[in-house]
């Protein structure tokens, strides 16, 4: 399958004072097109560096250097305003908390439209109606009042829709996902992803998507990059890697999952039925656990 981002010794240091800090080190990957892949990791790993690395988000202090090359051309050469203008056309972010994204002063609809509009020769008509689209493409049940209303009045699993909406309203062939979900209760973290894996399929789009949760990459991803310390230590097909990971550490994050699992299973399920079902790893019902 043809490569969409192929990222090779991405390394990031930062200056403090008179010291340099390095806080990626040599990370490489390959994204296929039309694929997934999650990115694991404990807190502070690197991961969400190693996304603004890709989009460009990182301030001048930072110091960036490898190549990612995007359809074969390097983001990292691009000047301020030809990256602007990939972001949220060619590539889309969605971020952790939508809630920062969207201008409390205007309607969820005008910013819709005012975002589609940059993007495309669109009538206010023709950008509203694929703004309604939108919505009803990401499961909300009534559009047309989430179109005029604020982001104040949505909860935090509406807004997150609206935005994951919003950028594959734009066709995008990547879409970067930092911790997407993590702001949200279980069921609607499931509805959501759900919604999203579906879109993302249908509209053949690839993904980067980071989370801390195996759960949540066992429900989306294809492929499984793990990091460590600002380091990628394993990498390749995530039922692989979840039947045998080949890092030490990567078993231990593993690990960790699962004791959660088996406190959940414990303090959920009577004693007797207990000995009948071992969870597996990747059951659809840890999802978020
Ligand atoms: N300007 C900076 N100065 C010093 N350290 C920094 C700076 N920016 C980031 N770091 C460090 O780099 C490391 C990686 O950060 P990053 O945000 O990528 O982690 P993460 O894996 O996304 O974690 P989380 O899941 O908590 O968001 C962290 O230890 C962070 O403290």
């Amino acid at each position: 399958m043809e490569t969409l981002l192929a990222v090779k010794n991405l390394s990031v240091e930062v200056r403090s004072g008179t010291e340099e800090k390095r806080l990626l080190r040599d990370v490489s990957f390959e994204l296929r097109k039309g694929s997934c892949l999650g990115i694991l990791g404990e807190s502070g790993s690197g991961k969400s560096l190693t996304c603004k690395s890709v989009m460009g988000l990182l301030g001048p202090e930072y110091r960036v250097s490898g190549t990612v090359a995007y359809k074969g051309r390097d983001l990292l050469s691009l000047r301020r305003e030809e990256m602007r203008a990939l972001r949220g056309s060619g590539i889309a972010m969605i971020l952790q908390n939508p809630m920062t994204a969207f201008d409390p002063l205007l309607s969820i609809g005008s910013q819709m439209v005012e975002t589609v509009r940059q993007h495309g020769p669109f009538s206010p008509a023709e950008a509203r109606r694929r703004s309604l689209d939108a919505l009803t493409l990401m499961g909300l049940r009534h559009p047309d009042d989430v179109f005029r209303q604020y982001a104040h009045q949505l909860s935090g699993g509406m807004l997150q829709r609206v935005m994951i909406g919003l950028a594959l309203l734009l066709g995008p062939d990547l879409i970067i996902a930092d911790e997407p979900t993590t702001a949200l209760d279980t069921v609607t973290q499931d509805e959501i992803l759900k919604e999203f894996d579906r879109v993302r399929r249908e509209r053949r789009c690839s993904v980067l998507f980071v989370s801390h949760d195996l759960g949540v990459l066992a429900r989306i991803a294809d492929d499984l990059l793990v990091m460590d310390r600002g380091e990628v230590i394993e990498q390749g097909d995530l039922r692989r890697i979840c039947s045998a990971p080949r890092s030490r550490r990567t078993g231990h994050l593993f690990d960790t999952r699962l004791m959660l699992l088996d406190a959940f299973r414990k303090a959920t399920t009577p004693r007797e039925e207990r000995s009948r079902h071992e969870e597996p790893l990747l059951a659809p019902a840890a999802t978020g656990f």
